[in-house]
């Protein structure tokens, strides 16, 4: 299967080349396909704020380019350059508040810049650090695409009708997906009849990125309104929800984009299983609960607007982007460590305490 994944890989949203980094721009998915060139930690923070890049594991990598993009230009100016570094990995952290594997890979650059030898090469030694968070990343994504494929062959033969929500391909990781990989993976397989798409409001990941991942690789998808998604649970035998995760938390509570927890309750209660997939950069054993996680409310405009064109009426808009969703309503998450079917506390533990599969 791993061979085929590979084969089938049509998408990448960061491309780092000879020291620059380039983002492809995702707010203008999938009419435009633009890429922008970035220089500076700073612009790499803004990029992710106005979510140029987005998704987890994606913001991680990205940051990760953003320190050594921050570092080069301090050893350029010369003087204390590691204290001038903090500027550039607070202005990275302060960028998006629940997507946990963004302070994974910057603590990981930390730890690695702080085990630097007199005689290491700083810029060398960060640039492999944050290339080896981009391809260990898109390595995760190929064991989780194998093993969610596994538990869908444990409950199920045939092709599958399955719904995700939001974006979790190539464009929210350093390749291939999380949930989408194992959608991937499922289709290449014979495993899937039809993947319905959320259309995700307000940012439209779904309509926008989903649907065109999938669209370009000929899986059969259909897009939905996010109101619909109850509707087909029960007319539609759907038979698997796989969406990702932004923050798990030690009890196996997950955030994700808003509105995978109303998919939660509807599938407990239409019988759908449910599976999240995300590799263990996303977990916070940190954090006892869901209920700790910080949850990032953006501009009312995103729901205001359409295209940056006003459709609501004047008034005050809502706008959380995650909510959380209990680990009693996930029957599986799905990392690079393993699979931990009816997720709690201990069994959290015990998967954390795993190697890395890959
Ligand atoms: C591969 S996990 C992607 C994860 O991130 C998305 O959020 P956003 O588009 O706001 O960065 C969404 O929660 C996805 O599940």
């Amino acid at each position: 299967m791993r061979e085929r994944l590979l084969a089938a890989e049509r998408v990448t949203a960061i491309d780092w080349r000879k020291g620059t980094l380039r983002l492809l721009d995702q707010r203008r998915l999938p009419l435009e396909e633009t890429w922008l060139s970035y220089d500076s930690a700073a612009e790499v923070a803004d990029a992710i704020r106005e979510m140029v890049v987005r998704g987890a594991p994606a913001i991680g990598i990205s940051a990760a380019y953003g320190v050594v993009l921050g570092l080069r230009a301090r050893l350029d100016i010369g003087g204390d350059w590691r204290a001038a570094l903090e500027e550039d990995f607070r202005v990275l952290a302060e960028s998006r508040p629940t997507a946990v594997n963004l302070f994974w890979a910057l603590n990981r650059m930390r730890e690695r810049l702080d085990r630097l030898k007199p005689t290491d090469d700083p810029l060398q030694v960060l640039e492999a650090e944050a290339i080896a968070i981009h391809e260990s990343d898109r390595e995760a994504n190929l064991t989780m695409a194998q093993l969610g494929v596994e538990l869908i062959r444990k409950q199920h033969s045939g092709p599958q009708k399955i719904l995700t929500h939001c974006n979790t391909g190539a464009l929210a990781t350093g390749g291939f997906g999380t949930a989408l990989g194992v959608i991937r993976a499922a289709h290449l397989e014979g495993l899937v009849e039809r993947i319905y798409a959320d259309e995700t409001r307000p940012w439209l990941q779904g309509a926008r990125l989903t649907a065109w991942e999938l669209a370009n690789e000929g899986v059969p998808v259909t897009l939905n309104a996010d109101a619909a998604a109850a509707h087909l649970m029960k007319t539609e035998s759907i038979t698997w929800v796989i969406v990702g995760a932004d923050r798990i938390t030690a009890n196996g509570d997950v955030a994700n984009k808003i509105g995978t927890y109303q998919l939660a309750v509807n599938a407990m209660h239409h019988g759908v299983r449910f599976m999240v997939v995300a590799p263990s950069s996303t977990i916070d054993m940190s954090l006892e609960s869901g209920d700790d996680i910080p949850i990032e409310e953006r501009d009312g405009r995103e729901l205001l607007e359409i295209g940056g064109k006003r459709v609501a009426a004047e008034v005050e808009a809502f706008n959380p982007v995650f909510d959380v969703t209990p680990a009693d309503l996930i029957d599986a998450i799905v990392t690079e460590r393993g699979v931990v079917e009816r997720p709690d506390a201990a069994r959290m533990a015990e998967l954390m305490s795993r190697k890395r599969l890959h």
